[in-house]
């Protein structure tokens, strides 16, 4: 049995798939959850149906979670998650920060994947830059919302420097179906959880170009060699790749028909332009903004990261997938472990 609260009252920042999963996960668990998002008509509907109809249509929320889109509603929380998409992450946090609300926060849990363009940095930090005196966790994993919602077996990983926080963000997230495991690496857990979304959209592409099981195997392997190098580079520890934040979140994109970077590929590799994939709908694939910034950050820190640069001719530089994929193929012989 999962202990006592140490947080009673959580806030979710973020009115998408993941946001409103991770609503249902703390209001299950006993908090008292206030939920905002920054449509007025889907607040509105949320809060008079009990259902997100735009972003995860099959959830019924518990009656006890308040939804509103109006700032000035919020009532102070003491466990704060930020569910808006990476790049949306710099500017709500400077809105919220000035909020009574968010000032009794005890912990802010950064939920979304991505590293920020132009400045190569973690969401923790431009978290940090709003909040600097309010502690900071990850939580990152396998965790496909549709999956959540249906209150299906999942496993995530809470990071935080503090071993005490973490361990009470942990029992926040604690269910019989939701299972936690925490790790003080912040930095390896959110550079694998922004790297594993280009590679998934290339396991997408090789899908999409029928490849075949051999070469997506290949593909997702070396993806997770390229992960390492770049964490490692960056900061964060080798095992921190290989848990559930870093393979453990790679397979579950590069091979989950619920992954939006996954569909992105698979429609680039049926040679869907990628302008229309993404006019085709409203949901976030991070793995997009994603590329830009990981190739960005690669090549300021002089990391080898040859299928990201595929991924990138692709999507940025309109290069055939099929050429990128022959390009891969035919590099210089090498060993395994270089
Ligand atoms: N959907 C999933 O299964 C999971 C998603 N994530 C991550 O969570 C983050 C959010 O993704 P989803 O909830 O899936 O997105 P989504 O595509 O389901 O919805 C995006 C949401 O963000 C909102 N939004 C967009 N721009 C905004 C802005 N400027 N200010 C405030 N809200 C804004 C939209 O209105 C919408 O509610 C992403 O970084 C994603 O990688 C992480 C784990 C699982
Ligand atoms: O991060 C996710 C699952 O862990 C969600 O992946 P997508 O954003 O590709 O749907």
């Amino acid at each position: 049995m999962p202990s006592p609260l140490p947080y009673t009252n959580a806030l979710v920042i973020g009115a998408g798939s993941w946001g409103t999963a991770l609503t249902a996960v703390l209001a299950d668990r006993g908090l008292q959850v206030q939920f905002w998002g920054r449509d007025h008509e889907l607040m509105d509907e949320i809060q008079s149906t009990r259902r997100n109809s735009r972003y995860l249509p099959g959830l019924v929320l518990p009656s006890s979670i308040q939804a509103t889109a109006s700032l000035n509603d919020l009532q102070p929380a003491n466990l704060v998650v930020f569910v808006v998409p990476s790049k949306a992450v710099r500017e709500t946090a400077s809105t919220m920060a000035s909020l009574p609300a968010l000032q009794s926060a005890r912990v802010l849990i950064s939920c979304a994947k991505g590293i920020e363009m132009n400045t190569g940095r973690r969401l923790t930090q431009i978290l940090h830059e709003s909040f600097p005196t309010t502690p900071l966790a990850v939580l990152t994993g396998p965790n496909h919302a549709e999956e959540v919602s249906q209150r299906m077996a999942t496993a995530a990983v809470v990071a935080c420097e503090n071993d005490d926080i973490a361990r009470d963000v942990q029992c926040c997230f604690t269910l019989p179906w939701f299972r936690t495991y925490t790790s003080d690496d912040v930095t390896g857990v959110e550079w694998a959880g922004a790297m594993k979304n280009p590679y998934a959209i290339a396991a997408g592409i090789a899908l999409g170009l029928k490849l075949g099981d051999n070469a997506i195997a290949a593909l997702v392997t070396r993806a997770l060699a390229e992960m390492v190098r770049m964490g490692i580079a960056m900061g964060g520890r080798a095992e921190s790749f290989m848990g559930l934040g870093g393979v453990g979140d790679l397979m579950a994109t590069c091979y989950s028909e619920h992954s939006r970077n996954h569909r992105v590929g698979r429609l680039l590799g049926e040679g869907m332009p990628l302008q229309e994939i993404m006019s085709s709908t409203r949901m976030v694939a991070e793995g997009v903004p994603n590329t830009a910034s990981l190739h960005e950050a690669a090549k300021a820190k002089g990391v080898r990261t040859p299928l990201l640069d595929e991924i990138y001719a692709m999507l940025y530089q309109a290069k055939p997938a099929k050429e990128a994929m022959r390009a891969l193929l035919s590099r210089d012989p090498r060993s395994e472990t270089e």
